[in-house]
């Protein structure tokens, strides 16, 4: 598999550290505008593979397009990161235009390639992606749900004092500090509702502190995070070069799913080598339904800014 990471930032950098160090990729390209930034990093990163036992081959190219010809996947994370105080959203005036113009670029060079898009604001990025590239809705991705579930596992965990490899848990709807919708009725610890473990306002403090995860680390660091973001990014990429057709809620161009058309926003989706082979349309409780619908009025309502 040939992977193709634009941004070598850190979360482009990170995404390819994460799939070099998973070793299903046999050639990873990472591209920046910023002139021997992204060949820099791909060398950087190469110097490691003796040492963390991987084998794949990191190129990196200074916006030159034809090195990542016959790409089978392209993950676009080029654009500006929110600073403390801000919110994903205000960053659409910048990215919208990077991520148009890389997401055509890309296709020219792999007519066949899957994109994975994670610049900010992700969802209306990734419904930008589709107009500007036509193409099926199966072959652009936004990843954010991938990533939110985790912070929410983490919170879980935390909150319970259990392992985060025994919790299960979703988080759906837009990537935005409002609009996430944390399942907290689904989420379990081996079969077990949370509710066994945690008081409803304990609840409540985590689904908040999963909803702000991302404003939080973003105060911490002075910038946004890189490293979940870089191996959320590296799962959905996986899950498609072994065809593993895991779950994972990713931002998905929705035409009636759940009573939603026009829109990519974060459902629970299957995802193999076709990328996106099958939104998945659960039940959901009238508290769940109605705080998606109220995300997707306010994805909708920053999509009117493009
Ligand atoms: N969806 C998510 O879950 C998620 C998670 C983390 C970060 N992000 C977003 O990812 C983006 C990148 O974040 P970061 O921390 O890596 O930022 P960064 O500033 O570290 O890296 C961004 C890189 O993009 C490059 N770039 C800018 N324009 C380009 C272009 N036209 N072509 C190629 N490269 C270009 C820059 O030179 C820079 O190296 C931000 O928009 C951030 O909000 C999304
Ligand atoms: O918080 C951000 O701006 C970056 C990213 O979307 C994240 O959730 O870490």
């Amino acid at each position: 598999m040939k992977v193709t990471v634009v941004g070598a930032g850190a979360v482009g950098a990170s995404c390819a550290e994460y799939i070099a160090i998973k070793n299903f990729a046999e050639e990873i390209v990472l591209v920046d505008i910023k002139e021997g930034f992204a060949e820099g990093k791909a060398m950087d990163l190469m110097q490691t593979a003796s040492l963390n036992g991987f084998d794949s081959n990191i190129v990196g190219a200074t916006n030159d397009y034809s090195k990542t010809a016959g790409s089978d996947v392209a993950v676009i994370t080029s654009g500006i990161p929110r600073k403390p105080g801000m919110t994903r959203e205000e960053l659409i005036g910048i990215n919208a235009g990077i991520v148009k113009d890389v997401a055509t670029k890309l296709i020219a060079e792999s007519p066949n390639v899957i994109i994975i898009v994670v610049s900010n604001p992700m969802d209306t990025m990734a419904y930008l992606a589709h107009k500007a590239t036509g193409l099926s809705k199966n072959r652009i991705i936004g990843m954010g749900g991938a990533l939110d579930s985790a912070r929410f596992k983490f919170r879980l965990a935390e909150a319970i004092g259990c392992p985060q490899s025994d919790v299960s848990a979703m988080v759906i709807g837009g990537h935005s500090d409002t609009g996430m919708v944390p399942l907290i009725e689904k989420a379990v610890v081996n079969s077990v509702p949370v509710s066994e473990f945690l008081s409803e306002e304990k609840m409540a403090e985590v689904v908040e502190a999963t909803k702000v995860g991302g404003a939080t680390l973003t105060k911490l660091l002075g910038t946004s995070a890189w490293y979940a973001p870089g191996a959320a990014v590296s799962e959905l990429v996986k899950a498609i070069a072994l065809d593993s057709k895991k779950v994972f809620p990713c931002s998905a161009l929705l035409e009636g799913e759940y009573g939603l058309s026009d829109i990519s926003i974060g459902v629970p989706c299957v995802i193999g080598k076709g990328g996106i082979e099958k939104v998945l349309e659960i039940e959901l409780s009238d508290a769940e339904k109605a705080k998606l619908v109220d995300s997707a009025e306010g994805v909708a309502a920053v999509n009117a800014l493009l």
